[in-house]
């Protein structure tokens, strides 16, 4: 089990990270995040014991690390650095049995288990190919394979990253990231500067800012709009990855006229008809509702990563009434109501059905409405409405339009 327990270090006398303390559990996969500078290449060589703490302690199985002998600290910990420049031409098997060389004694020969520990971290890497062939004449990328495979042949506690998969194709890099992420009973400390394989890969972040943490948690904690925006300087939405359920970033292009008046506007759509329809009239800067969405449709993904307010029900759940009057309150104070055209479906009826209660809103149509699967009710239900419709054009239109500009 390691420790880091309120440590601070840096060069030349002057701290650069300053009071990091966590600990994280027996083979939990720890993400080191943070812009550039922000200190986590320092945090990784303090805890490593390479620079000197000015004060705090690091301890591997209650053992202080600055007072580990280097044999011991080569079979505790293991180093994947972002680059390593080999001088001598030692062939791939030769580097990967240097991570036994804390096993091996000083005048004996590598044991029949060395060899099989070797050959394990080669196959496991994908360098069985390779094994041969000097590291001088592999690529970048082949070599990073190389200092992995030498690392877990090091049989460590603690493995420590640093931008270890960077230089690796996205091929490798998941496949190298699988296979660490799956390394039992090694607790895996990694820097990444891909916040999306980060939270994909990552059991908990510790968000670095000025060599302090100014976030930690789960990933869905860490990633937040909030933090890119703060700390990253970034606007980007968080969405969340359909399969593994983890945040994915995804960064948006400024086009929006941020000029508009801001509005509220309520979006009734589903079936992924309304993402493109929030988006661009978020990026206008209106103020945005969205609903009635079952919390499985990735309208309501869309909405929640846009931070807008959503009135959802359980996936084959129908509004009950207390939700229907939220939906008629919601829209008796909107300035115009959005729905989106390709909305197909039952479900939107009620939605649609509140607007007839509703009579002074205005309300634009985006597209054509497909009336598939409700046996022309919907069609009957907008008719009730009809008069109020705007068939907006495009969706770079659609804020100046429902602006009156
Ligand atoms: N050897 C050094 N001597 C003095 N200052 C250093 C040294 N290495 C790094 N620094 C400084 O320490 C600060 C943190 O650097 P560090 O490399 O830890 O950041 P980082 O978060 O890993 O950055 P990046 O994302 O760019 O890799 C920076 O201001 C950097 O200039």
């Amino acid at each position: 089990m390691i420790i880091v327990d309120d440590i601070s270090s840096g060069y030349g006398g002057d701290d650069i990270i300053r009071d990091i303390s966590f600990s994280p559990g027996d083979g939990e996969f720890v993400g080191i995040i943070g812009p550039n500078g922000s200190g986590k290449s320092t945090l990784l060589k303090s805890i490593a014991g390479i620079l000197n703490l000015s004060c705090g302690i690091v301890k591997i199985d209650e053992l202080d690390v600055s007072k580990v002998s280097p044999k011991d600290m080569a079979k505790t910990l293991g180093v994947v650095p972002q680059e390593t420049a080999i001088s001598f031409d030692y062939s791939v098997f030769d580097i990967v049995m240097m991570g036994r060389h804390a096993y091996i004694g000083r005048f004996s020969q590598e044991s029949a288990e060395d060899i099989d520990i070797v050959n394990h971290a080669i196959d496991t890497c994908n360098l069985r190919h390779l094994a041969e062939r000097s590291v001088n004449e592999i690529s970048g990328g082949e070599r990073q394979r190389v200092i992995i495979a030498r690392a877990l042949a090091q049989q460590p506690k603690v493995l420590l990253l640093d931008e270890a998969t960077s230089h690796l194709d996205i091929n490798h890099q998941m496949e190298i990231l699988n296979l660490i992420k799956d390394l039992s009973g090694v607790t895996k400390i990694g820097v990444f500067h891909d916040l999306n394989l980060a939270s994909q890969y990552c059991d908990r972040l510790i968000l670095l800012n000025n060599g302090k943490v100014c976030s930690s948690g789960l990933p869905n904690e860490v990633i937040t709009q909030k933090n890119l925006s703060e700390f990253y300087g970034i606007n980007a939405v968080v969405a969340v990855n359909p399969i593994t359920k983890k945040p994915k970033i995804v960064s948006l292009i400024e086009s929006g006229d941020k000029s508009a008046e801001k509005l509220n506007i309520h979006i009734i759509s589903g079936g992924g008809s309304g993402c493109e329809i929030m988006y661009a009239l978020y990026e206008c800067g209106h103020i945005l509702t969205a609903g009635i969405l079952s919390i499985d449709d990735s309208d309501y993904y869309a909405a929640k990563s846009l931070g807008i307010d959503v009135l959802s029900v359980m996936p084959f759940s129908p509004p009950d009434n207390a939700m229907l009057c939220k939906l008629s309150e919601i829209i008796s104070e909107a300035d115009a109501v959005v729905i989106a055209g390709m909305c197909v479906g039952d479900g939107n009826i009620v939605n649609i059905d509140v607007l007839t209660e509703n009579q002074d809103i205005p309300v634009y149509v985006v597209g054509e409405f497909s009336d598939f699967t409700s046996g022309g009710k919907l069609n009957d239900t907008l008719s009730k409405i009809k008069k109020r419709i705007h068939y907006a054009g495009d969706l770079s239109g659609l804020s100046s339009e429902i602006s009156g500009r």
